[in-house]
């Protein structure tokens, strides 16, 4: 377990870059299982849960090149299935999310996709009936085995066909869709997620060869294609990391620019920031956050009424960001409810600001009253653990607010999904220490 010792209460300033999307990398880093032909993808961000996926793709077959800082080339003309039966692959397949995004293409490409139960952040029940109930409509035969948490489908040849998914799952249309795009006909999906990593996705499968129509939508028609080709992708800019640094920038009372956003793949983002006060200026593709010196006040609704904020499925707020808002609230002027209605865990991570003095009522597991200090009182420094990867990078947001020096352990849970961000912070001026495996 690594930790990060963070003198807090210095002012930022600068310029970040963010890496590209960790939880679109994870869908395309799959999708290079689909052809034999080559695929070239660019910012692929350099982080913990990426190189896994990287690493298990090679023990796959999958021939891999780095041409330059998050380039690669991929390469998966002769896979190896067999590693799909060692114990190898029931250790390497939990150690992420992402993982479980291997199964579409090698049901799609091979007739079988088998999977551990999947890792990824320890945030409330994580199922995968949806991913399974798609594979199911297919036409593939699923197996579970219980003892080993070992999940399995296999078909000769999917067969296109209507589905209505129980809920808007990010992993599990992706995953569908990449087992539909070599099915035999038509496969419609209806409550389809539609993230930006989806629509990256079907984008890049449309130049592969495959036939997707209803991209950016919640309803999906996918014509199944024999066979598809390779293609060259670039991973968008990770727009959690973009989110964290307008939360970093606000609480630190810092001047920042965030460069090349791809703002207009940022949704609901920039508009719930402005309601907790936050100034977001566009400057053509990068974002400016001015020092908010004078902090920041809450709005209201019209009706006057206390704000809310809540996640739903995209276009609605991401629930990744959540956790960051929750912080950022922490030192604004006004209140505010935090409802986290997609994971049920994924909160309890306000004990620690808490014990750094913030004014947090956990009103239950999805729900959290925020009562801003309007940075009359700053926060204190403390020693804490990170629990998951956005209550982590949450608490060091935190940490280089407060007052003092903290401790954070457990950073692998940071490094799970942001790009040495130590160096990075340091270069804006953060004063934060990494100390290896204590
Ligand atoms: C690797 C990856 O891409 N991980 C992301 C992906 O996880 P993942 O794809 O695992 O998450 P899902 O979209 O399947 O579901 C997330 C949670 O939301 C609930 N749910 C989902 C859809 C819905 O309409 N109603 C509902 O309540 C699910 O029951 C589950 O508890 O999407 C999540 C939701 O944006 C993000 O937090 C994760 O960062
Ligand atoms: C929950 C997240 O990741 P994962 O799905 O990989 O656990 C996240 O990126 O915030």
């Amino acid at each position: 377990m690594s930790t990060f010792i963070i003198e807090g209460g210095h002012q930022l300033k600068g310029k970040i870059q963010p890496q590209g999307a960790k939880n679109e990398a994870l869908q395309i880093l799959c999708a290079v299982l689909l052809t034999a032909e080559e695929i070239q993808i660019d910012n692929i961000p350099d982080i913990i849960d990426v190189n896994k996926l990287i690493a298990l793709l090679k023990k796959l077959g999958v021939k891999i090149n780095k041409l330059g800082k998050g380039s690669y080339t991929f390469k998966a003309d002769d896979v190896n299935l067999d590693y799909l039966e060692s114990a190898q692959f029931k250790e390497d397949g939990k150690g992420l999310r992402g993982s479980i995004m291997i199964v579409g293409p090698l049901l799609g490409r091979f007739g079988r996709g088998y999977i551990p139960k999947p890792g990824g952040d320890k945030i409330g029940r994580r199922r995968l009936d949806t991913h399974f109930q798609g594979f199911i409509d297919l036409g593939a035969k699923f197996r579970y085995n219980k003892e080993d948490l070992f999940y399995g489908v296999e078909a000769k040849k999917l067969k296109g066909t209507y589905m209505l998914l129980d809920e808007a799952s990010v992993t599990g249309t992706a995953n569908i869709v990449m087992a539909a795009v070599l099915a035999e006909g038509t496969t419609t999906i209806y409550n389809a997620a539609c993230e930006p990593y989806l629509q990256q996705l079907c984008k890049m499968l449309n130049r592969m060869g495959a036939k997707i129509s209803g991209v950016g939508s919640n309803m999906l028609i996918i014509e199944g294609v024999e066979s598809l080709g390779g293609t060259i992708h670039r991973m968008l800019p990770d727009m959690i990391e973009i989110g964290s640094w307008i939360g970093l920038a606000a609480m630190t009372k810092s001047e920042l620019t965030i460069t090349n956003v791809s703002w207009d793949d940022l949704g609901q983002m920039p508009s719930v920031f402005r309601k907790i006060g936050i100034t977001i200026e566009r400057q053509g593709d990068n974002i400016h956050i001015p020092a908010h010196v004078d902090g920041y006040e809450v709005q209201n609704y019209i009706d006057g009424s206390i704000l809310t904020v809540s996640d739903a499925p995209w276009p609605g707020f991401t629930p990744d960001l959540l956790s960051i808002i929750l912080t950022v609230l922490t030192q604004a002027r006004g209140e505010a409810i935090v409802h986290q209605k997609m994971f049920e865990s994924r909160l309890f991570f306000v004990d620690k600001l808490i014990d750094m003095g913030a004014k947090i009522i956990l009103c239950d597991p999805h729900r959290a009253t925020v009562i801003g200090h309007d940075f009359k009182s700053t926060l204190k420094a403390t020693t804490m653990t990170s629990p998951d990867i956005r209550a982590g990078v949450s608490l060091l947001i935190a940490a280089l607010s407060a007052k003092g020096t903290s401790v954070i352990h457990n950073i692998e849970q940071i490094d799970r999904g942001y790009e040495n961000i130590d160096e990075r912070l340091r270069a804006i001026g953060a004063k934060i220490e990494r100390v290896e495996g204590n």
